[in-house]
């Protein structure tokens, strides 16, 4: 993950750390320029030069670091942000169905902001880290047998640092996956408002047990993982201070120019205490950032690529349909707690141009399961589909997709109408809003909807307008009805449905509306995941004189 966006931002990332280094370098510069005033009697005035100029290098040196790790970290949440989406666009659907919404959420805002902060940290890891480097170098200079009791003393707070590390990395890991469930959690907080409204036991249940519990394993494995890096930080602080006492008590007895060496000593000491301290303060952010990358990784790890080519060529798009074939296509979902597996088919249908299929089956019996299928959403298991003659398989599966219009019963509605253009687009969609009595509420302007602010049944007719818009040879409608009232349910099966078969759109129909099957072409029935051929409804109705009252059923499995 880092390697990617270092590789994204490579020119901007070696200008902000070559200005961080040439702040610590300008730093040490300084503190050795003190120490050489101290030294003499009489200060120059080219010391005095030389160090307002180490002075101003550093000042400038540190704002360049500071302002381009800043754009950087902007610029990785970007990139990151853009990367995750990209993903998410492109990935199976039925991987996306199984990873939920809430941890794409968190990926993209929680864990992505964490990597960001990786670079905002950076300066002053680099910084810090040329200083400490720079003042050991110059310890060195001063004598080298402190400088090797130094190097022991780091070692061993290095040993200490390294261990309290893993144990807080793992703390933090364990945070950034509850936290995906904190997520789902302040989904339900929105979603659920009216429900949490109308059940005060179940609001105490949900922010105290889900929520509040939730809430609280972030915190409490956040703080525990933290608090550790905290106290390794200041294990590494005691030490600093532990090999000063040394020194100036124990070891630069024995060196040769003591009072030289020992103020030159105490001198990069002090001035190192605070860039060491800060470098142990920063390297806990930086490993946060390390467990956010990871996090990011192992999501989008779980949704593959599929098969969604970016730029579908529109030409390439059959604008009708000739035949379509499902052939011994099955699909499978297994519910891990309670150890089931429900399986839809075998089913072998066929579907042609102009004509109007109704699927009907109980709650439950695989209507949706075999509409994802024939869109393309699912890949089967087992058989094909055939789109004239061609079997889709993965290369070809996003271009079969876009014979497709589909409501289904969980649609959304997005703010304009996408990839839809046409100068009269707002006119056609007017006139539509029209049919379906909705232009005293919302209009159809700038190829967007004035307004989404409606009732669920009016939204659905927007679904309805958006799916008419887009023109597609086979429409699909997952429940449309459900929500309608009588004389839309009307408009729908006795003018819109008619309409499109008249247009030779191919129109599946899930619906429990029985009054109108004998409006269809054919009658499908699922029960437990099988297909059987049904009888069509009489009732209420008189028979179609298109089909004489008789169902064409096609290849039924
Ligand atoms: N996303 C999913 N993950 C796991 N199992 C699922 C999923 N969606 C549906 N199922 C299972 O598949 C079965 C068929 O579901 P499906 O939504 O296709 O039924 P349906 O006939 O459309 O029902 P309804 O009339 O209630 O909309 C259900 O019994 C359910 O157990």
């Amino acid at each position: 993950m880092f390697s990617f966006l270092i590789r994204r931002s490579r020119g901007l990332l070696l200008a902000a750390a070559t200005a961080s280094v040439v702040s610590g370098i300008c730093g040490v510069l300084l503190v050795s320029r003190i120490n050489a005033a101290l030294a003499v009697d009489n200060s120059t005035a080219t010391m005095a030069w030389i160090f307002a100029g180490l002075a101003v290098a550093v000042m400038l040196s540190r704002t360049l670091s500071s302002v381009l790790f800043e754009r950087l970290g902007q610029h990785a949440l970007a990139e990151l942000r853009r990367y995750i989406s990209s993903r998410v666009i492109a990935a199976d659907f039925r991987r996306l169905e199984i990873l939920g919404g809430p941890k794409v959420q968190s990926a993209l805002s929680e864990h992505s902001t964490n990597v960001a902060q990786f670079f905002v940290s950076m300066p002053a890891i680099l910084t810090n880290s040329v200083i400490v480097i720079g003042c050991m170098v110059y310890m060195a200079i001063l004598s080298w047998q402190i400088f090797l009791a130094a190097v022991a003393m780091i070692g061993l707070g290095s040993v200490g640092y390294h261990l309290a590390h893993l144990r807080a990395i793992r703390h933090l890991s364990v945070a950034s996956r509850e936290q995906d469930r904190l997520f789902s959690h302040f989904r339900s907080l929105v979603e659920g408002a009216k429900e949490l409204r109308l059940h005060a036991g179940k609001r105490r249940a949900f922010s105290e047990d889900l929520l509040g519990r939730s809430v609280e394993a972030v915190r409490r494995s956040r703080s525990l993982g933290m608090s550790i890096f905290v106290a390794s930080a200041s294990w590494g602080n005691f030490l600093v201070y532990a090999f000063i006492g040394l020194v100036l008590f124990v070891l630069v007895g024995d060196v040769p120019e003591r009072n030289r060496v020992m103020t030159g000593f105490v001198l990069v000491f002090l001035y190192m205490v605070i860039p060491l301290e800060a470098l142990l303060l920063n390297i806990p952010r930086a490993n946060l950032a390390r467990v956010a990358a990871a996090r990011i990784e192992e999501i989008t790890r779980d949704i593959p690529g599929a098969d969604a080519d970016d730029k579908p060529d529109s030409s390439r798009l059959p604008a009708e349909l000739g035949s379509l074939e499902i052939r011994g296509v099955t699909h499978r979902y297994y519910h891990e707690q309670s150890d089931e597996v429900f399986e839809l088919g075998p089913l072998d249908l066929e579907f042609r141009p102009g004509e109007v299929t109704f699927l009907v089956g109980g709650n439950g019996s695989g209507k949706t399961t075999l509409a994802k299928l024939l869109v393309g959403l699912y890949a089967p298991e087992s058989g094909e589909l055939v789109l004239d003659g061609k079997p889709i398989d993965d290369i070809n599966r996003d271009r079969y997709r876009q014979i497709f219009s589909a409501v289904f019963s969980d649609f959304h509605l997005f703010e304009r109408l996408l990839d839809l253009e046409g100068g009269d687009l707002d006119e056609r969609g007017n006139r539509l809003l029209r049919r379906l009595h909705l232009q005293h509420k919302v209009q159809v302007c700038d190829g967007a909807f004035t307004t989404q602010a409606l009732s669920q049944g009016q939204r659905k007719r927007l679904a309805l307008v958006a799916a008419y818009l887009e023109d597609r040879p086979f429409l699909v409608f997952d429940e449309w009805a459900a929500d309608q009232d009588p004389v839309f349910k009307d408009v729908f099966y006795r003018e819109l449905l008619p309409e499109l078969k008249a247009e030779g759109k191919a129109v599946l129909v899930i619906s429990h509306d029985d009054r109108y099957f004998h409006l269809g072409d054919r009658l499908l029935k699922l029960e437990h995941g099988q297909l059987s051929v049904a009888e069509k409804s009489v009732s209420c109705e008189s028979p179609n004189p298109e089909t004489g009252g008789q169902a064409s059923v096609g290849s039924v499995g």
